[in-house]
């Protein structure tokens, strides 16, 4: 599989807990591509947590950070990058998704609550109503996740490997095809 997608990158979005990190990390084995997660990209480059990040700077300099990393990402091939829910939100990173395959995960709020429920390192969500927050959230990105090449609807069921598969099914079709000269 490994010239599947000939080198070009594959950037994985979508909303937090939908399995964008989970996901990304398969695809890059079966794509025989390096992995890159731009949380822990900034994570390691700012020496603390995306929460800390958040809590110290705000999220007006995570997101500058965010495009840094993705725009220093792009100039590389052969990799599946995981992105974080946010990274839509800039209009200048779709300048930069758009030199590689753009795969949306898309999945219910309700999946994404159940998964998200007990976990604290997504500082968006430690909100009264982080189920609400979660719906407000997806209602301001639809249209911007809707952008992508491929989108694949998660059904309760699916494990992060059959997610994976429907991914690496899906790419072939929008590959843009050879000019036919006959
Ligand atoms: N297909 C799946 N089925 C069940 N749990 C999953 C699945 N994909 C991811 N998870 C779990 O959901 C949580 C969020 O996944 P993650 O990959 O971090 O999502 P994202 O990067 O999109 O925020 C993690 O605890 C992960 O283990
Ligand atoms: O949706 C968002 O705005 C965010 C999603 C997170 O990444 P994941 O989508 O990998 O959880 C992380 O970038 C940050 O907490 C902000
Ligand atoms: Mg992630």
């Amino acid at each position: 599989m490994g010239n599947l997608l000939q080198g070009v990158n594959l950037y994985l979005i979508g909303m937090m807990g939908v399995g964008k990190t989970t996901v990304g990390r398969l695809l890059a084995k079966q794509l025989g591509y390096g992995y890159v997660d731009t949380d822990d990209v900034i994570a390691q480059a700012a020496g603390k947590s995306i929460n800390q990040i958040f809590a110290d700077e705000g999220e007006a300099a995570f997101r500058k950070l965010e495009t840094d990393v993705l725009s220093q990402v792009c100039a590389f091939t052969k990799l599946t990058i995981a992105t974080g829910g946010g990274i839509v939100l800039q209009r200048e990173n779709w300048g930069y998704l758009h030199h590689g395959l753009i795969v949306w995960l898309d999945a219910s709020v309700e999946l994404i609550y159940r998964r998200l429920a007990e976990d604290t390192t997504r500082p968006l969500l430690q909100d009264v109503d982080p189920k609400g927050k979660l719906r407000s959230l997806l209602e301001q990105r639809q249209s911007l996740y809707a952008q992508a090449d491929i989108r694949i609807a998660i059904a309760q069921e699916e494990t992060p490997e059959q997610i994976a598969t429907r991914v690496m099914e899906a790419i072939p079709s929008v590959l843009k095809k050879p000019v036919s000269h006959s």
